[in-house]
């Protein structure tokens, strides 16, 4: 992977080709959740592309603008005030390293805990009440919306219970993370043409996240013939993607999207992220009821629990389902 000599800040960063306009996702599947229609469409956009953004979500502006401007406070903190609330594993402040496999991306971040409905107790970070209020309001939030949505993938799906698919995030014990990334300006790159790596591509384990940024774009998708395109961003909205858990669950009809976040040279871009991952001991196999005469598994049986680790003894860009492929 190409590192720009000379140039320390961005030192042992993966460097990758500039954004072009043209490569912004035309195509992209819009979802209206107030709307009839969207169990059809949320099941249309996963199969086709693991991806979709969300409107008419009912979390209020007020709700998201507010963890942001938290998160944004907090990463504005000197650098020895955040590093008292790392490191980032289990759970804490990070800052370049990305899990402990030698990921490296430009970019800050906070890794919570997310108990029944909010930040654990238990976790350690961030101290400042304001900054805890706002990520549990929002948190709360978002896992509603998490879990409409999944009631939408089971109806889409045509499946009952119409909670099949939530019932995996909402029971005892599920294991919920959230995440509050930074990905300050690259000066470094300016004029350049190139970008510096944000977030690596990879595809995400649980079975569903739901993203919020501020109104700096970044995110890009690979679409499935192999081509990134970038993801307009959308303040208002939220994205949602499928993760390898679900690919599962559906026998691969839902499709774990790969995606990745591309540093912009100018503006900072901010990012909140809910991934919704069922308990350690929840068997992922493809539901019966979406199983067709005679279909087999594509997969080995294996637990949440199982899966998870194999991820995070992983690097970021390895394709961790190909080892659970029969
Ligand atoms: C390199 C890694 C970071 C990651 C754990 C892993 O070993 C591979 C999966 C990565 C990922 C991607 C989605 C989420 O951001 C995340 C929290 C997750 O559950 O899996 C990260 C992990 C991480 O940053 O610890
Ligand atoms: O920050 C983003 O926009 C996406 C990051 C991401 O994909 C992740 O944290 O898993
Ligand atoms: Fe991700």
């Amino acid at each position: 992977m190409a590192v720009l000599a000379g140039s320390p800040a961005v030192d042992h960063i993966p460097l990758l080709r500039s954004p072009d306009p043209g490569d912004n996702f035309s195509g992209m599947p819009v979802v209206d959740l107030s709307s009839p229609g969207a169990p059809r469409a949320i099941a249309d956009a996963c199969e086709r592309f693991g991806f979709f953004k969300l409107v008419n979500h009912g979390v209020p502006a007020d709700t998201m603008d507010r963890l942001e401007s938290e998160a944004v406070r907090f990463f504005s903190l000197p650098q020895a005030d955040k590093d008292r609330s790392g490191p980032a594993y289990p759970f804490g402040y990070g800052s370049k390293r990305i899990g402990l496999n030698g990921d490296m991306g430009w970019l800050e971040y906070l890794l919570l805990a997310v108990d029944a409905a909010s930040l654990s107790a238990a976790c350690a970070v961030p101290s400042c009440a304001l900054f805890r209020a706002a990520l549990n309001e929002y948190i709360a939030a978002v896992r509603k919306v998490a879990v409409r949505v999944m009631e939408a993938m089971a109806e889409g799906l045509g499946i009952a219970p119409v909670d099949a698919l939530s019932a995996m995030v909402t029971a005892e014990g599920s294991d919920q993370v959230f995440r509050v990334n930074h990905y300050p300006p690259c000066h470094a790159l300016q004029g350049l043409g190139c970008s510096a790596t944000g977030f690596g591509e990879h595809t995400d384990p649980q079975l569903i996240s739901v993203l919020r940024s501020n109104g700096t774009s970044g995110l890009q998708i690979a679409l499935q013939n192999g081509q990134w395109v970038s993801v307009p961003s959308d303040r208002d909205a939220f994205f949602v993607n499928v993760g390898d858990s679900l690919q599962v669950l559906t026998n691969g009809r839902f499709k774990s999207v790969k995606h990745r976040v591309v540093a912009n040279s100018l503006k900072s871009r901010v990012s909140m992220i809910y991934f919704g991952g069922p308990a350690m001991t929840q068997r992922i196999a493809p539901l019966p009821q979406l199983l067709g005469a005679g279909e087999q598994s594509l997969y080995k049986d294996f637990t949440w629990g199982e899966y998870k680790k194999a991820a995070y003894n992983s690097r970021l860009g390895d394709n961790m389902l190909a080892h659970f492929h029969r």
